[in-house]
């Protein structure tokens, strides 16, 4: 049986994929929180190559806190590049094909035409180019590799902007919500399905992907179309970037191109409210 290791597996899309991976009684996934897999962590990286001989590795262990990480460089840099490198050299050694997740942020998004995945990369914050720079340090070390650029992850899972609209939304009377920032949602259920995928398909397209749900909206429109579909009931203002202050600078425009995961990985994507309806539905349901 093939085994794939997944690491971060507490956080948001690892959970997400012990979710799906239940659902559809996939085989041979051992889920690794960051106490039993530490990418930062060389021997016990090597200690867990060896004994499960991995065909795949999924990354989903990273430092997402991109306020933060504008104050804590050197270790968003070791868990967002240090920790890649750790991994690809590993699975370089092993024959093992790695599962590299990365994030829209690392567009400056000045453009607004969506962005494909020969563009330009030029990242506003720590968060952005540390998560680069873990992307550009797997090609020199194996050819075996999926990085799937991903965007707004949410899901009914760990802490995301859905789950803190619905929150807000029922505890405040107003909300301000940013509508000059424009991108792609990501239900990370839909993501985890994705990666699962390429794994059940053996696919050897190796190399660099967009993935996001389908259409483009801004956080005010996402808010809005929260609040509408959850029937909450909540004055929301849409407000400019320089009204809300935050420490790092994200992209205005950060909607990325599918086409190129569509055609060599034959991916169908949903479009964003369609998998928001399915997130909220689920979130009711386990209230
Ligand atoms: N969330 C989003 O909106 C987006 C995320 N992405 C990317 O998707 C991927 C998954 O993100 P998401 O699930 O939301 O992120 P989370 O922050 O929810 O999960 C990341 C996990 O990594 C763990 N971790 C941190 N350091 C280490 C380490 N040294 N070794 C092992 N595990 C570690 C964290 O543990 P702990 O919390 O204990 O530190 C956490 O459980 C990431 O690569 C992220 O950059 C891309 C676009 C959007
Ligand atoms: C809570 C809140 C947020 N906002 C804005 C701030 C921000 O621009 C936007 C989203 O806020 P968040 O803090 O949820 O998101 P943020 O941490 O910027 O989200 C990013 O996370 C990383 C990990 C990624 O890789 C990106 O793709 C993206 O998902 O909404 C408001 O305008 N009003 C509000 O009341």
């Amino acid at each position: 049986m093939s085994t794939t290791l997944v690491f971060g597996a507490l956080g948001q899309l690892g959970q997400c994929l012990a979710h799906v991976a239940r659902e559809r009684n996939t085989p041979g996934l051992v889920f690794l929180s960051e106490a039993e897999g530490n990418i930062l962590d060389q021997a016990a990286l090597a200690a867990l190559f060896a004994a499960h001989r991995p065909n795949h590795v999924i990354n989903c262990a990273a430092y997402t806190a991109v306020d933060k990480a504008e104050d804590d460089v050197d270790l968003a840099r070791k868990i967002n590049r240090d920790g890649v490198e750790n991994l690809a050299r590993l699975c370089a050694e092993h024959g093992t094909v790695l599962i590299q997740i990365s994030t829209d942020f690392v567009f400056a998004g000045a453009g607004n035409e969506p962005l494909l995945e020969i563009d330009e990369t030029a990242p506003l914050g720590v968060y952005g180019l540390t998560k680069l720079e873990g992307e550009q340090v797997i090609p020199g070390l194996t050819e075996k590799y999926f990085t799937l650029r991903t965007s707004w992850l949410y899901s009914e899972f760990a802490g995301n902007f859905v789950k803190t609209m619905r929150k807000l939304g029922r505890e405040r009377d107003e909300l301000r919500v940013i509508w000059d920032q424009v991108g792609t949602p990501t239900y990370a259920i839909d993501l985890a399905g994705v990666i699962l995928g390429i794994i059940e398909s053996g696919s050897t397209a190796y190399g660099l992907y967009h993935y996001s749900n389908e259409g483009l909206t801004s956080w005010y429109d996402f808010a809005t179309a929260i609040f509408e579909l959850s029937e909450i009931s909540v004055k929301t203002t849409p407000i400019r970037t320089s009204e809300y202050p935050t420490k790092a600078t994200r992209p205005p425009f950060s909607v990325m191109d599918k086409t190129k995961i569509k055609t060599q990985l034959g991916v169908a994507i949903p479009h964003w409210r369609e998998s928001l309806k399915v997130c909220l539905e689920r979130l009711a349901a386990a209230e």
